[in-house]
This record gives structure tokens, sequence and C-alpha cells, in this order.
């Protein structure tokens, strides 16, 4: 278990004439083995902090830490990501055996640290499958999987249902609470959808231009929202629900 945290970060883009200030001054913090879902419309800045505490992107200012130390991006990494479309994260060519015996750090026995994966992801007896042969869900269970090959104590999830059917969204959401309390993760959830976030999330964060503009536990965020903006997203999320 460990704590991310994020101090006075912001990331800029462009140059003089045309800059754009993607991410503003964010403090964010997601206490070790617990769930904090960032939620904000397309644009908002979401992916571009994720990007930023993996080393992506460059800081304009502030910090990334786990536990208070800089994250490492050499060497073994505690904290890893799983970005939205399963399929094109996967190699076509290679089996999901040696897509995930890949990430297995050496010194390992790789095949059996391999099924050892599968099974907690739930995906036994797909080793010598390609990634052509599954279903997106399964997809996205492999990439799960691979993110969860170096042991990492944090993971950060963008968006990793947006690409799904919505029948098996569920699932993949269910299997991401599984694995937290079994593993212990501290996740930073990611998703423009409030109805997704709510659903695996201790706290939430609403992110609007490049701000964290509410964050509190999910119940009190839902139930009496502080920002306009946060109240517009619940109505449309109700809405859509009706
Ligand atoms: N590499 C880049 N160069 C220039 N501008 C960028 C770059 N990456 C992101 N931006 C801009 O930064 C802002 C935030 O984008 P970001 O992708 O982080 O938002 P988001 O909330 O994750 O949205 P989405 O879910 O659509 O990805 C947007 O205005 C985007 O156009």
């Amino acid at each position: 278990m460990r704590e991310l945290r994020f101090d006075g970060v912001s990331v800029r883009f462009g140059s003089r004439g045309h800059r754009v200030t993607a991410v503003d001054g964010v403090d964010l913090t997601v206490p070790a083995g617990s769930v904090v879902g960032l939620v904000g419309e397309s644009g908002s800045g979401k992916s571009t902090l994720a990007r930023a505490a993996v080393g992506l992107v460059p800081l304009s200012a502030g910090r990334v830490t786990l536990d208070g130390a800089p994250v490492p991006t050499r060497g073994r990494r505690p904290l890893q990501m799983v970005f939205q479309d399963p399929y094109s994260s996967l190699n076509p060519r290679m089996t999901i055996g040696a897509t995930i015996a890949e990430a297995v750090p050496r010194g390992t026995d790789r095949r059996a640290e391999v099924a050892r994966l599968l099974a907690l992801v739930d995906l036994p007896d797909r080793m010598t499958r390609y990634p052509a042969e599954l279903s997106g869900g399964q997809r996205q269970r492999v990439a799960i999987a691979r993110a969860l090959a170096g042991r990492p104590e944090v993971l950060i999830a963008d968006e990793i249902t947006s690409a799904l059917d919505v029948s098996i969204q569920g699932a993949v959401l269910n299997l991401i609470r599984d694995l937290q309390r079994t593993l212990d993760l501290t996740i930073l959830f990611i998703s423009h959808d409030l109805a997704v976030v709510r659903y695996v999330s201790d706290t939430i964060a609403v992110m609007y231009r490049g701000r964290i503009v509410e964050h509190g536990p999910a119940d009190t965020v839902l139930a009496d929202p502080q920002d306009p903006y946060t109240r517009e997203l619940l109505a449309s999320t109700e809405g859509r629900s009706r």
C-alpha cells in the first residue's frame, strides 16, 4: 500500500502564442489502499494528470510523490497505468502469455507468474490465445494482468471501461474492486462517467478545466454536491439513467 500525492501540479502544452494549461495547480491525495475516482468531461485534464504521474508528460510545476518520494521511472515500477483501449495496447502478434510474460520481472518463474496473473483476472486457460481471439472485456483483463505483473502497489486506471460494451463494463468494474481488496491496491480511477466512478470509488474528485473543483467522500459528493459543475455532471448522469 502506498499513498499517491499530487502537490501543486501544473502541465502546460504549446509555446507562447498558443499555450494550453491542461492541468492547473492540482493538489490531490490518493490515500494508501483507497480508490479515488477522478471525474470530469472530455478535455478537463484527467489523462494529462495521469500521464504526468507516470512521467509520460513533463510537469510545468509541482510534484508527484509516492509515500513522499518521487515516482520511480526506472527499475521496479510501484505505479502502473492501464489505458482506455485494450486493443491498441496489446501486440496483435503476441500470445496473451507472451504479452504478460514480457512484463514479469527477471528472476521470476515466468510461466507460473503468468498463470497466477491470468487467474487473478479470471482468465485462466487463455495463455496461448491471441488478442483478436478475445472479447474487449477479456483484452482489458489482459491489460490489467500485465499492469499487475510488476507487483505495483498503485494503479492508475484511465477510462478503462469506456471502450467496452455497457454489458461488460460491470464485470470489469467488479474485477477492479476485487483486485483492490485482494492486493490492497491504491487506485486513481479516471472516467468521464460519474456512474462508473461512483461504483468503485471511496472518494470522488471532480476536475473542470484543469482544476479539482470538488473532492470528498463519494456519498457526500453525490448526495450534496457543492460545486455547480458537479451538480451539472450529476444531473446529466441521472438524466441518462432514467
Ligand atoms: N500533447 C498535447 N499537446 C497539446 N495539448 C494537449 C496535449 N495533450 C492534451 N492536451 C490538451 O490538454 C487538455 C486536457 O486534455 P486531457 O486529454 O488531459 O483531458 P481529459 O479530461 O483526459 O479528456 P479525454 O477523456 O477526452 O482524454 C485538452 O485541452 C487537450 O487538448
